[in-house]
């Protein structure tokens, strides 16, 4: 969106105006403000204060130049009073009345640009409104917009869609808690909530504490995408059905959590709220959470609000899990991975390159076994030894500690910096992102030219470049990573090389001085570095065969079901020989864009609404606003040319 461009003839001497002190500097001879190549940033105690407000006191004769006095000018007394070049119109905005500015709809300002916006959701009157008040008693705007794509379906019967986006933190997941009360409210008689809606509104808890972990950013942060579809009664109204498609949970989190960080909710609602007959059952006894590996990485167990497992069991037992059987079942495997991860290795007094259990761990391995009932001695097997067959002659290849230390960790997890997870994440970004330019702006401009209306030609970041780059036919990463997992002597190193020569000119794509295994993708949002020591293998998606033969011989019924029936596991004999070992590879990636098609397929046979979160502070705190950091989402959202 640009800027506004002021019209001499409409300055009056009560225009208030924003002056953008970022860009330009005021000249102490002339007193003229001019645009700085650097931005005068550092020089700002506060950077937060981007736009000045400012009112126009005067228009010279001959309408070049007008004067404005600031009003908020407490870092730069300089600029209290000072003379614009009407010329330089990017530097002038006009301000909003006040009415406009506390207005709910954004769209009803008279002069949409970024420098109203913060203002827009945090004036003085907006802070006085909201302060000390209960949400409900506020016109939430989700309400609406929810209010009106059900009035949509019922009216045009059509399917419709909701998008919720945003930074971690911003508020999609809560916004979403608020849209499935709504849709549960408007789907039930008066006075009754139906059992359906119930357990609609009981996945939230559910998936939270398997999913949900406390990150830097976000104390309850969803760890995984998901997809909610709501089925409605097409006579009554009323919520008849929902599915729920969830993504790519990180599972990395499982073993490994830095400083500051947890694991999943669930974990620590396990060990704080087992009942002491629970605790015997599952083998918990007296452990707590900072004597698990697992749950200690980030040593800060405790957290308010999140850890309350009775809720959870409840929105089990409303979910059809039964209290009695699955429930109990599931909390074994729980306290099961808590013991695993206590098992240590340490080297062998006599092949130091080979690992050993670390004897005071083997109760946490018969834990283990006892839980899952899968025979201790053969998992340990796995984990210190590998068969590798070559030719017609198999062998075992003994692990050192680090390699046994991840082979204990690879039954959960895959490791986690900007790997094929994130890369995944940012792709379905970007495909969200293409189908708002393409709703909003490409339809929008394609309707004003059918109609012939004359219309200035909104800007907008079309990322359908980024995009290419990542998954458009013949040669895109993806197919140049699906290539490289194919063959059997391919490397991140030979990864990393056919990335480079094929995209080192492109204008999304570069590398990243300090590596070269390393890749940076332009992202609509920011760019975003990937590192590709891990991709070929995640892409290969299979897990150790030995250990998936074993968790095989588990007698419990949950265990099996979570282990694919086919083996996709390449051994270093037929790695990717696809027809010779009777197995068909199929990418990660691959597996993903399908699904992503699907999903992208699914949003654009329905009328879509889109709610775009914006995160207030990086504080966790209530009652903080970074105008700066709002700023820069807003930038994001409404695509602001910077
Ligand atoms: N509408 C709201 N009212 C009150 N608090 C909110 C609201 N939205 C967000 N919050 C606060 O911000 C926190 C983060 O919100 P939420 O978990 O919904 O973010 P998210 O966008 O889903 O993040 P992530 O992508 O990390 O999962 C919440 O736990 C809550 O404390």
């Amino acid at each position: 969106m640009s800027k506004f461009t002021l019209s001499f003839d409409s300055v009056t001497e009560s225009v208030r105006v924003y002056v953008e002190v970022i860009e330009c500097v005021c000249d102490p001879a002339t007193g003229f403000v001019q645009r700085r190549k650097k931005p005068l940033k550092e020089e700002i105690d506060n950077n937060e204060e981007r736009w000045i407000v400012a009112t126009v006191s005067k228009v010279d004769e001959e309408g070049k130049m007008i004067h404005v006095i600031c009003e908020e000018s407490t870092h730069h007394p300089e600029f209290s009073e000072k003379r614009v070049h009407l010329s330089d119109m990017s530097l002038i905005s006009l301000k909003n009345p006040q009415h406009c500015e506390t207005a709910d709809d954004v769209t009803t300002m008279s002069y949409l640009h970024e420098a109203g916006l913060p203002d827009h959701f945090y004036d003085e009157q907006a802070i006085n409104t909201y302060t000390n008040q209960p949400l409900h008693k506020q016109p939430p705007h989700v309400f609406a917009i929810a209010d009106n794509a059900f009035r949509n379906m019922l009216e045009y019967t059509k399917n419709q869609s909701i998008l919720v986006t945003g930074e971690s933190g911003a508020g999609k997941s809560e916004t979403t808690k608020y849209l499935l009360k709504y849709f549960a409210a408007m789907g039930s008689s008066k006075h009754n909530v139906s059992h359906v809606e119930k357990q609609v509104l009981k996945t939230s808890p559910l998936l939270e504490a398997f999913g949900n972990a406390k990150t830097l950013r976000n104390d309850n942060s969803s760890r995984f995408g998901k997809f909610i579809e709501i089925q409605f009664d097409r006579s009554t109204g009323n919520i008849s059905g929902a599915v729920i498609r969830t993504y790519l949970l990180e599972r990395s989190r499982i073993v490994r959590q830095q400083l500051g960080e947890r694991n999943y909710h669930i974990f620590y609602q396990l060990l704080k709220g087992a009942s002491q007959q629970e605790r015997i059952e599952w083998m918990l006894n007296d452990l707590n959470a900072l004597q698990f590996e697992y749950t200690s990485g980030g040593q800060c167990p405790d957290l308010t609000g999140t850890d309350e497992f009775a809720e959870t069991k409840d929105a089990m037992t409303t979910l059809g899990i039964s209290p009695d059987q699955d429930q109990p079942r599931l909390f074994r495997l729980i306290s099961a991975i808590l013991h695993l991860g206590n098992v240590k290795f340490e080297p062998q007094p006599t092949h130091s390159d080979r690992a050993q259990i670390v004897e005071s761990t083997l109760h946490h391995l018969e834990c283990f076994s006892a839980l899952t009932n899968i025979d201790g001695q053969s998992i340990l097997k796995t984990f210190l030894s590998r068969k590798v067959t070559a030719g017609t002659e198999s062998y075992d290849k003994y692990m050192d500690v680090r390699q046994a230390e991840s082979c204990r960790d690879s039954l959960f997890e895959s490791f986690q910096v900007n790997s094929l997870e994130q890369f995944c994440i940012n792709w379905s970004n970007e495909k969200l992102q293409q189908q708002y330019n393409q709703h909003i702006f490409k339809m929008s401009q394609k309707e004003y030219e059918a109609e012939k209306i004359t219309f200035n030609k909104v800007e907008f970041n079309d990322n359908q470049e980024c995009l290419d780059l990542i998954e458009k036919p013949p040669i895109s990463v993806m197919h140049i990573l699906d290539e490289e997992s194919k063959l059997q002597n391919s490397t991140f190193k030979t990864l990393s090389t056919k990335l480079l020569t094929n995209f080192s000119k492109h204008s999304f794509f570069a590398k990243p001085r300090f590596s070269d295994t390393h890749f940076c993708v332009k992202h609509y949002a920011d760019t975003v570095t990937y590192d590709t020591s891990e991709f070929i293998d995640k892409n290969r998606d299979y897990i150790v065969a030995e250990q998936s033969n074993l968790l095989r011989t588990s007698s419990v019924h949950f265990i099996l079901k979570q282990i694919p029936t086919t083996s996709s596991a390449p051994t270093a004999n037929n790695k990717n020989k696809n027809n010779n070992s009777g197995f068909t590879f199929q990418s990660v990636a691959s597996q993903f864009k399908s699904s992503l098609d699907q999903l992208m397929e699914k949003i654009n046979s329905t009328q879509p609404h889109y709610i775009r979160c914006i995160k207030p502070n990086q504080q966790k705190k209530p009652n903080i606003f970074s105008k700066l950091l709002v700023l820069k989402q807003l930038k994001v959202s409404f695509h602001f040319q910077s």
